[in-house]
C-alpha cells in the first residue's frame, strides 16, 4: 500500500523527550485521526511527517522512499507531495502578501512559469470558494475563515498525495469548518490522497476519520514493552 509513514520517530527538545519511537502511517485514500494530550507532540509529529523538521531517531517514508534529515536536504519533488494546513492561518502567512501571492508561493518556489501560476491560482481559488475581490486583499482585510481557505488553496497547490491538517478547523465557525472538510473530502475522492486530521475534538475525529490513533496510548505501549 502507498503511504506516508513515521517509523519509530523520536524527538527531544533540550532534555524533554516529546516523541518516543512513534510510528504512524497514512495510506492513500485513507483519513487518519490523531489525538493526544495538549503538549503531547502532535504538532511535532506533523512537522516531522511534513519533512520540515528532522527526527533525532527513526525516519519517514513516502510511498516506499525513505527520507532522513530536515527540510533542506529533502528534494522538492518529495516535499511537494505533502500539503500541510495549520491551526492559525495568521501565524502561517506573511501579512504583507496578498491572498493570491500566498496561494502561489509554493508554485513560484518550484519555478512554475507566471502564466501557469496564474491559471492554477484561479483554479484553486474557485475550489476553495475565494472570489477575485478577496484574492487581492492582504490578511488583515479578510476573516480567519477566508484566510484559512487561502491556506487550504496553498496546501493543495502542488496536488499533494498527502494532506496533514493540524487542528486546521479548530478556529473556524461551523459553516467554514464544514466547507473546509467538504473541500478536503472532495479532493480525496478525486485524487485518492491520504489525510491526517489532528484534533482535540473527539466527535470530529470519529465523524471524519477512518481510524483514530491515540499518541499517548502508542507511547504507553512502548513504555510497557521496555519495562
Ligand atoms: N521548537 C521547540 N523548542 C522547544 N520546545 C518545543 C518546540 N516545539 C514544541 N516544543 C515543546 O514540545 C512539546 C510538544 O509540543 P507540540 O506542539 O508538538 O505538542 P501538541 O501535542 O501539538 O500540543 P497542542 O495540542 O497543545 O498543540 C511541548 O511541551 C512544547 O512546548
Amino acid at each position: 500500500m502507498t503511504s506516508l509513514a513515521a517509523h519509530d520517530v523520536t524527538v527531544s527538545y533540550s532534555r524533554q523527550r516529546v516523541l518516543d519511537r512513534v510510528s504512524l502511517h497514512i495510506g492513500s485514500g485513507e483519513t487518519v485521526g490523531l489525538r493526544g494530550p495538549s503538549g503531547g507532540g502532535k504538532s511535532t509529529l506533523v512537522r516531522v511527517l511534513a519533512l520540515v523538521q528532522g527526527a533525532d531517531a527513526g525516519h519517514v517514508s513516502i510511498d516506499g522512499t525513505w527520507v532522513a534529515g530536515a527540510r533542506h536536504r529533502v528534494p522538492a519533488a518529495l516535499r511537494t507531495r505533502i500539503g500541510v494546513l495549520f491551526q492559525s492561518p495568521r501565524e502561517a502567512t506573511d501579512p504583507r502578501l496578498r491572498l493570491d501571492d500566498i496561494i502561489s508561493e509554493p508554485l513560484r518556489a518550484t519555478g512554475h512559469p507566471d502564466a501557469a501560476v496564474r491559471e492554477r491560482v484561479t483554479e484553486l481559488a474557485d475550489l476553495v470558494g475565494l472570489t477575485a475581490d478577496l484574492l487581492i486583499r492582504r490578511p488583515h482585510a479578510v476573516s480567519d475563515g477566508q484566510l484559512q481557505r487561502a491556506c487550504l488553496a496553498r496546501a493543495l497547490a502542488h496536488r499533494p498525495s498527502y494532506l496533514l491538517c493540524d487542528e486546521a478547523t479548530a478556529m473556524l465557525d461551523a459553516s467554514t469548518q464544514a466547507h473546509v472538510a467538504g473541500v478536503l473530502t472532495d479532493y480525496q475522492r478525486e485524487t485518492g490522497a491520504g489525510i491526517l486530521v489532528v484534533s482535540h475534538d473527539h466527535a470530529l475525529l470519529t465523524r471524519w476519520a477512518d481510524r483514530v490513533v491515540d499518541l499517548q496510548t502508542q507511547e504507553r505501549r512502548h513504555a510497557a514493552t521496555a519495562a
